[in-house]
């Protein structure tokens, strides 16, 4: 008998997030084998048929990549089933249907989330039943903290899967071998040792018609409030003992809980900016401004940077820039640790020396360190070599580790209610702020590297 027995119900079944990061993710852990036993239901308030449903899963499947040997036993028991996600009839009919432990997966706008779980709240679930809620969670730390309070009346913390799909990112669990599996990084991972940490998500797409939610998030709260938080929480925490979900997560924790505004206030440590009219890679974008869908009004940024310290004995005094944006010339998506000076450097030793640095790659994967080294030629000048690598990518994308956690009850890549809750804790006063409207809104055209002023 298989290890793991799931109904994965996915509401929200045949919308964007399901058909093109979703299912292609679970096919392919379909393929990989984890011993899981899955029956899978796509529900939504679309009128299709199980026979069509039943195209789709095929279609994204195949996207993914898996064998259609390894999944079509899945796809020809899948049922799909027409239903409001809010309505405690719907989903108590939905959950008469479920053979075995159900994983409800809400791919569905945050506020139709929450509705369904309020709903969820007035009827009885099944033993073990489990939730994943995609980001972002909540609005606000207000919101968060309402909510974390709504699903902790549903099911134990330990089967509520918030999902961040940078932690199933190989190139972010990359961290943890990296980091604690080398003497020589760990040993120097403090502020005896590290000038700088940036953590950089720049992206070329632009607002890939997403308008409906961008606008009222941002960059802050799209990339940063999120994703890069807990980047940083894996960069800077301290060594778990195991990857037990209690201690990774309490590792996490701990690390965010010492995380606050480099000097403390938002207006000197935290600046925004919006993409006017340009072009990338020959492609012509409009001003966000100008975008479907977008209310100007808003002042949505789409860079946002932020310096963060991490105050406690390890980092204290180290700045941590973290930075996102969309519509810019290059994607540098990176960890780059900058190491201090050397305490001396022997007279006769010269040439430009640049610093020690490390470059993590989170897309693609990579890993560079720069160090110095004697030159080629007269043996007493330095030079800068990079020692590169490729990183092995994992067996799985991004969302077929995210489902793997859900489907074999491991929360461990699943982000935990109180790191939800200080990962909107760090950025509130930089929302306030900028609501306040004394923070500027720079501009950079599509396509160029930011707004010049910031280089
Ligand atoms: O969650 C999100 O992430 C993507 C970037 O992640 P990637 O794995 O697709 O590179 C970002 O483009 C999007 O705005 C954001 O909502």
């Amino acid at each position: 008998m298989a290890a793991h027995r799931k109904t994965l119900v996915i509401f929200g079944a045949g919308g964007d997030l399901s058909t093109r990061l979703l299912l292609p993710g679970l096919g392919q852990l379909l393929a990989a084998d984890r011993d899981i036993e899955l029956e899978l239901i796509g529900a939504s308030n679309a009128t299709i048929s199980t026979e069509a449903w039943q195209d789709m899963l095929r279609t994204a499947f195949a996207k993914g990549g898996a064998d259609p040997a390894t999944t079509e036993p899945v796809v020809a028991r899948s049922r799909y089933l027409v239903a409001d996600a809010t309505s405690a009839d719907d989903l108590r009919q939905i959950l008469g249907e479920c053979a075995t432990p159900p994983a409800l997966y809400f791919a569905l706008p945050p506020a139709v989330t929450e509705a369904s779980c309020r709903a969820l709240d007035t009827i009885e679930l099944p033993e073990g039943t489990s939730l994943a809620l995609e980001k972002p969670f909540g609005t606000d730390l207000a919101s968060a903290v309402a909510l974390n309070r709504l699903v902790s009346r549903l099911v134990p913390e330990s089967r509520v899967h918030r999902v961040d799909h940078f932690l199933g990112k190989s190139t972010v669990l990359n961290l943890l071998g990296l980091r604690f599996a080398n003497r020589i990084f760990e040993q120097n991972w403090n502020a005896e040792n590290v000038e700088k940490i940036e953590i950089s998500y720049d992206e070329k797409l632009g607002l890939e018609s997403r308008a409906g939610y961008y606008d009222k998030a941002g960059a802050l709260v799209d990339m940063i409030q999120s994703h890069l938080l807990l980047v940083l929480a894996l960069t800077t925490m301290e060594p778990p003992s195991t990857l037990d979900s209690d201690d990774l997560r309490g590792s996490m924790a701990q690390a965010l809980r010492a995380t606050h505004l480099w000097t403390g206030d938002p207006h000197l440590v935290a600046r925004r900016a919006r993409y006017t009219a340009g072009t990338i890679d020959g492609r012509d974008l409009p001003a966000y401004a100008d975008e479907a869908g977008v209310n100007p009004k808003l002042n949505t940024e789409t860079l946002a940077e932020i310096t963060l310290t991490v105050d406690n004995w390890r980092w204290a005094g180290v700045p941590i820039v973290l930075r996102s944006g969309k519509a810019l010339d290059d994607t540098r998506k990176d960890i780059v640790v900058t190491f201090k000076p050397v305490p001396h450097l022997p007279t006769g030793l010269t040439g430009a020396t640049a610093p020690t640095r490390l470059h993590i790659a989170l897309d693609p994967n990579g890993m560079k360190l720069d160090i110095n080294v004697n030159g080629e030629g007269d043996p007493f000048t330095l030079e800068t070599v990079s020692l590169e690598t490729d990183l092995s990518a994992g067996q799985l994308d991004a969302y077929g580790e995210v489902l793997a956690g859900i489907l074999t009850s491991d929360p461990s890549i699943s982000v935990r209610g109180d790191v939800a809750e200080e990962c909107w804790r760090i950025i509130t006063p930089i929302l306030e702020a900028w609501k306040n409207g004394d923070v500027p809104l720079d501009e950079y055209p599509a396509g160029s590297a930011g707004p010049s002023h910031w280089r």
